[in-house]
């Protein structure tokens, strides 16, 4: 089956994409990691390791997973126009300094035969010394100039995309359409072009509805949206969402998007910091009535209800100021919800946990999730809540910051609520 449906965080699993992490991990300067939203140099061969490891578990559950980087390569392999039309927008994007530069990058690029290479050699980022520059040129721009005698040192051409593997945040599911999300920071916005080009040429997706694309003016993350039921979206409004986005999408589903269910859009303000990026690292579904939370949250939430209005493109707006299992519950229609605290009531384990995206669980079907294996005390909490636990290596995936549910994108689930 083809295309896109996913109306929960929690009905059976059937298709994810993931990416499984490369060289962009060896692309990372130490004092460039804030800069690219690292926060550390993994391990590549680990981290490889511990990425197949999470997509066995994946298939052992019966779930199909697809690779972007194949996706891609696909789309090359069909017609040499959609590569010529790719790498045009990608060096129009990578913010290469000087024409000439770029046209050595370009050239570079073109160089390759092999389509796979190709589009992990874009995802990995470009040093000085693969290309063949050239001792002198005929200089146009003062830039290309200055690059020969001052940025002798300047290793990376083209930068990396170290946070790739986290696809959840280029893109969003929502029923059977598709948000091509415009980044919040431009040094991840070049990892959107991969899901524009491929909702736009791939054949499995082409037929994809948009509520909202890259050229959008305001941004939005994935990990920041939550399909809670059939007729419930969340959405986080966060350090990286903008409450324009989810108006934009609010207007779309309820107005333009012929078969669209949703009837509600609830929008969750997050603190604008780092600690709360998106929706997702504050809770996730992990059953019917379950749902795992980031502690810092508990207390009330300012939530805004989104419906159809009466006149034609109105969107009715209602705020409610409430705990989040209150709202939950309001939102999904089911009574007694739980929250699981990261890290329970030890302040010290919650925090450590939660840095280490305790909270951040992928929901394979009703109460069986997985997790990550460093996360112990949370894991336990989780085990004698009566949850299965499908527990994954972690020591260096999660060093970028981006739980189980981040590294995958859901394009298919069955419905449940
Ligand atoms: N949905 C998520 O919580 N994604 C994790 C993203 C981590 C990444 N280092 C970032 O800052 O964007």
């Amino acid at each position: 089956m083809t295309g896109i449906h996913v109306t929960s965080e929690i009905g059976n699993l059937r298709k994810v994409c993931v990416h499984r992490p490369g060289d962009e991990l060896l692309n990372l300067p130490p004092d460039s990691l804030d800069r690219l939203l690292f926060n550390d140099v993994p391990f590549l061969d680990v981290a490889q390791q511990e990425h197949d490891a999470f997509v066995d578990m994946l298939r052992s559950q019966g779930v199909e997973v697809l690779y972007l980087e194949n996706l891609v390569a696909e789309t090359f392999d069909a017609s040499p126009k959609f590569r010529a039309r790719f790498l045009d927008q990608f060096i129009a994007e990578a913010s290469i300094k000087g024409d000439q530069m770029a046209k050595e990058v370009r050239a570079y690029l073109d160089s390759f035969e092999d389509n796979l290479a190709l589009v992990k050699k874009t995802m990995a980022g470009i040093t000085r010394s693969e290309l063949d520059l050239p001792r002198t040129y005929p200089y146009t721009t003062l830039q290309d100039m200055v690059n020969e005698h001052f940025n002798r040192d300047s290793v990376l051409v083209v930068d990396p995309m170290p946070n790739l593997c986290f696809i959840r945040d280029p893109f969003a599911c929502i029923g059977e359409s598709v948000t091509v999300n415009r980044m919040h920071s431009p040094i991840r916005n070049r990892e959107s072009l991969y899901m524009e080009h491929l909702f736009s040429c791939h054949p499995d997706f082409v037929n994809t509805p948009q509520l909202l694309s890259r050229t959008d003016p305001y941004s939005i993350e994935g990990g920041d949206v939550l399909n809670l039921t059939r007729k419930s979206l969340a959405v986080g409004v966060s350090q990286r969402t903008e409450p324009a986005a989810i108006d934009h999408i609010a207007r779309n589903v309820f107005w333009n998007t012929e078969g669209s269910e949703i009837e509600r859009i609830f929008a969750f303000e997050i603190p604008p910091y780092s600690e709360f990026t998106h929706l997702d690292t504050v809770f996730t579904q992990i059953d019917v009535d379950k749902y795992t939370v980031h502690p810092a949250i508990l207390g009330s939430m300012r939530v805004y209800e989104m419906s159809k209005g009466s006149r034609p493109g109105e969107v009715r707006i209602k705020r409610h100021v409430d705990a989040l299992e209150r709202i939950l519950e309001y939102a999904t229609g089911v009574d007694g919800i739980k929250l699981i605290p990261c890290g329970g009531q030890d302040r010290l384990a919650s925090v450590r946990e939660q840095w280490n995206d305790g909270t951040n669980t992928l929901c394979i079907k009703p109460g069986t999730i997985c997790v990550y294996q460093r996360n112990k005390v949370t894991n336990d909490l989780l085990y004698k809540e009566g949850l299965e636990l499908l527990v994954v290596p972690s020591a260096e995936l999660s060093r970028g910051r981006g739980g189980p549910r981040c590294m995958s994108a859901a394009l298919q689930r069955a419905d449940v609520l």
